[in-house]
């Protein structure tokens, strides 16, 4: 396949090498310094767009990559709150969009066995519930989007959650944390890229779902794989849909 990489940075440099890697070829590579390549031409010499740029970003380049009819892979977060737009306007104009807040194995297993487990806990009340996520200094958004895909997944399952709230190394953004919210809790430290935790607390006990990710090479490798799997389909996906493990 021919490949664009729209955003070079941590993410794009270590999905070019697995692209290579697999025999694919990149064709056109997005960075701060040449955003005016970005063009519906150069797009079109692509089989398929990877996008991995800024979460203030991401919104244009996916119309770019529609206006081009290519196919594109969004990796980049901190955009859902346009995921409705989006989905919208790639079913109109007949367009194809995979997203995913997390591309690596372990944390689409993570987000499965997180779901199961907020099923099993609607009978446990005396459980309360918190995502705690741990990423690098440099990380534009908060929550994380894998954060909000957990907090989501435990909502949509326990009964008794309705709504995640977010703070950001220990500065809350509400007074009280209600009783059917989860709370989001992030914390930025140097060169972590990326812990995600699950916690059910008790007065007598906890149980912990934790993924650390030693480095970038799961969700690159998965990028890869979820844009060789969106050749020849046409339509709006998650990479849940690659995993199929409901
Ligand atoms: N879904 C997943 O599995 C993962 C998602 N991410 C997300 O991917 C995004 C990128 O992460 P990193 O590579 O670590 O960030 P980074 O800051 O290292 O790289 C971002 C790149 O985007 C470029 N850029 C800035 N404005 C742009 C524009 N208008 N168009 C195209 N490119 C532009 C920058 O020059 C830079 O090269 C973030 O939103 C991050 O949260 C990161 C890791 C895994
Ligand atoms: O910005 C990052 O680095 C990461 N972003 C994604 C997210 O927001 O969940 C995925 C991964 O945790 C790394």
């Amino acid at each position: 396949m021919n490949i664009a990489l729209i955003g070079y940075g941590k993410m794009g440099q270590i999905i070019e090498r697995f692209a290579i890697e697999r025999g694919h070829e990149v064709v056109l590579k997005i960075g701060r310094d040449n955003l005016a390549d970005l063009t519906v031409s150069n797009l079109r010499k692509a089989d398929v767009a990877i996008d991995f740029s800024t979460p203030d970003a991401a919104i244009n380049n996916i119309y770019t990559c529609f206006e081009a009819n290519v196919p594109l892979v969004v990796g980049t977060t901190g955009w859902y709150g346009q995921l409705q737009e989006i989905k919208d306007e790639c079913l109109r104009g007949n367009n194809t969009l995979l997203y995913g807040s997390n591309f690596s194995i372990g944390v689409n297993l993570f987000f499965h066995i997180n779901e199961v487990l907020a099923k099993v806990m609607n009978n446990y009340p005396v459980y309360d519930v918190q995502v705690e996520e741990i990423h690098h200094t440099q990380k534009l958004d908060s929550p994380s989007g894998t954060a909000m895909t957990l907090a989501e997944g435990i909502i949509e399952n326990l009964d008794r959650k309705s709504e995640w709230v977010n703070e950001l190394d220990g500065n809350p953004t509400i007074d009280v944390l209600k009783q059917e919210q989860v709370l989001i809790a992030s914390q930025r430290i140097e060169n972590i890229p990326g812990t995600h935790t699950v916690i059910y607390s008790s007065e007598v006990d906890e149980i912990e779902l934790k993924h650390t990710a030693h480095n970038r090479a799961g969700f690159a490798l998965g990028a890869v794989v979820a844009a060789e799997w969106l050749q020849n389909k046409q339509g709006f996906y998650n990479i849940s849909d690659i995993f199929n493990l409901k």
